[in-house]
């Protein structure tokens, strides 16, 4: 039995269309416990992006919108609240590729996130320094305009942007989308680390299944826009559809189930 004070988002029989005609989402069921790493998992097309927008409220900015169902954060309906009330409230998205102001700085880019949380000077520089602790490479680079840096460093700043904003629950969009394996790596050791160090609770799209299932507590599969399977590693694993269809021949070695934090 879920206790319902540790669900920190759910989200219930949800259906999306865009431009009023292409249904993209058709009956979404979702939870995602506090301190817990859920993946969303499915093929191109699935709905996994559609989801996040609409968990952030962002759809209408792609001509999108809900059409049924609820979204709960923190035991309270948000499916009309606005994106930055959403963000002040600790649920921050990093969605749409990874995106930064590209003629901004690294730094000034970092700065932004924590603006909208009314922080002091204090408390922007010790966020600041943790986000270059957590990506170091970031430091070398925080004087450049963003959109020099490489693709890999710009999902950091993306990342390091968003931590800025000191979320409860990240949102992530396909954060290995065009990154190498070594970069991949590095970005999810850093967001295992905090989830396990700091409980964030994280709910993150990823195309690769053999990167969620080893990082995620539990996944989600979307087909068609809708969920239609939730489990851990060895649930998945024991699926011959989920083998043949997303992981390939190499599927049967084994890994443990992981716990929440
Ligand atoms: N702005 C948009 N306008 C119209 N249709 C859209 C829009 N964005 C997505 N769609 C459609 O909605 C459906 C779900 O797409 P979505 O991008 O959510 O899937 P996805 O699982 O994230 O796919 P991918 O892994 O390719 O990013 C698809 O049929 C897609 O073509």
């Amino acid at each position: 039995m879920t206790d319902h004070n540790d669900v920190l988002l759910r989200v219930e029989a949800l259906e999306a269309v865009y431009g009023g005609a292409v249904q993209a989402l058709s009956g979404v069921d979702l939870t995602v416990r506090r301190a817990e790493i859920v993946a969303l998992v499915g093929a191109n097309g699935a709905g996994k992006t559609t989801l996040l927008r609409a968990i952030s409220n962002l759809l209408p900015a792609t001509r999108g919108q809900v059409t049924a169902g609820r979204i709960t954060y923190d035991g309270r309906d948000v499916g009309r609240t606005r994106t930055d009330a959403l963000v002040r409230a600790g649920l921050v998205g990093v969605l749409e590729g990874r995106h930064c102001f590209r003629a901004l700085t690294v730094e000034e880019n970092l700065i932004a996130g924590g603006l909208g949380r009314g922080s002091g000077r204090a408390d922007l520089r010790a966020d600041l320094e943790q986000v270059y602790a957590l990506f170091p490479r970031l430091t070398q680079k925080r004087r450049l305009p963003a959109g020099l840096v490489s693709g890999g460093e710009q999902q950091m700043v993306a990342i390091g942007r968003a931590l800025m904003g000191r979320p409860r629950l990240l949102v992530l969009d396909e954060p290995s989308m065009g990154l190498s394996p070594k970069v991949t790596a590095e970005i999810y050791r850093v967001l295992a680390d905090l989830n396990r160090r700091q409980g964030l609770t994280l709910l993150i799209a990823e195309q690769s299944v053999t990167l969620a299932l080893r990082h995620a507590h539990r996944s989600v599969v979307l087909e068609n826009g809708r969920s239609v399977l939730e489990g851990g590693a060895e649930t998945l694993r024991s699926r011959d559809d989920i083998k043949q269809y997303y992981l390939g021949p190499r599927a049967g070695a084994p890994a443990p189930e992981r716990q929440p934090a």
